[in-house]
């Protein structure tokens, strides 16, 4: 559905140059989960950003079904680590902002919201503010608020970083069985070795900056029963590992 031939991104800000991704060449699969994962400032959330139409490549082109990306697609939706919530508008009202933004009206609003506040848990907490919330009720907001769009493609930016390991997990496997039960194709970010191979089909590995593909991993076991606690989830995580580990010959 959406590929990426030869993009390279160079950040300019005056007379300083960031080159932050080179030569790019990638495909993005209807229906698979990807996770892309790689050192601090190799790229990652700029190499999400081109995808969400939101940055255009220095070089190279990004298609969509074969047509140049060219902005913000409908079809997307986005989730960044920092929740995003608006704090003077209630968990209702964040949820809908997405839609509001898109002029649906209230009646549909209603009917959209009421099944995804269902299935995330949030039916009791719907007057409160984000300030109000844990950590994980805002993650949850901004997931409802992103799946409210009813999105063909979900991309997330580190989207549970910021809470405990526990919690992380319970919100992992919730992701997991909403991306799967709404066949949503999905690009995930993270830092995390055992998060990129819990929801990753497909791995991406980014080098250091300029980022460019490593490799991709494929992860076939994943999304099946009782993944987390399977051999083959310990024996994804050490090969991950030992490839982020590994020098970077590959470009010379
Ligand atoms: N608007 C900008 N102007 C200039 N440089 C930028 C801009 N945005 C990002 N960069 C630089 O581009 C590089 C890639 O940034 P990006 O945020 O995409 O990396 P990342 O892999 O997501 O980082 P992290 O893992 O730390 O979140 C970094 O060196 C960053 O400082």
């Amino acid at each position: 559905m959406l590929s990426f031939n030869h993009v390279s991104l160079t950040y300019t800000n005056g007379k300083t140059e960031v080159h932050a991704l080179d030569d790019i060449n990638l495909k993005i699969e209807k229906g698979k989960r990807y996770a892309v994962i790689g050192p601090s400032g190799c790229g990652k959330t700029s190499l999400l950003f081109l995808m969400a139409g939101l940055l255009s490549p220095t070089e190279g082109e990004i298609l969509l079904y074969g047509k140049q990306l060219d902005g913000p697609y409908r079809g997307m939706a986005l989730i960044l680590q920092e929740y995003g919530l608006l704090p003077w508008k209630t968990v209702w009202e964040n949820a809908a902002l997405g839609l509001a933004l898109r002029k649906v009206p209230q009646t549909e609003v209603n009917c959209i919201l009421e099944p995804v506040f269902k299935e995330l848990d949030l039916t009791e907490c719907l007057n409160r503010y984000p300030s109000q919330l844990s950590g994980g009720q805002k993650q949850r907001v901004a997931l409802a608020r992103a799946l409210a769009l009813q999105p063909e493609i979900l991309l997330m930016d580190e989207p549970l970083s910021a809470l405990d390991a526990l919690t992380r997990e319970n919100l992992q496997k919730l992701i997991l069985e909403i991306i799967i039960k709404h066949k949503i194709t999905c690009v995930l970010v993270t830092h995390s070795i055992e998060e990129a191979v819990f929801l990753g089909q497909e791995i991406i590995i980014l080098s250091a900056r300029p980022g460019h593909i490593r490799t991709v991993v494929s992860n076939p076991a994943q999304g099946s029963e009782g993944f987390r606690h399977d051999l083959r989830f310990h024996e994804k995580c050490t090969e991950i590992r030992s490839l982020l580990e590994a020098p970077c010959n590959d470009r010379q």
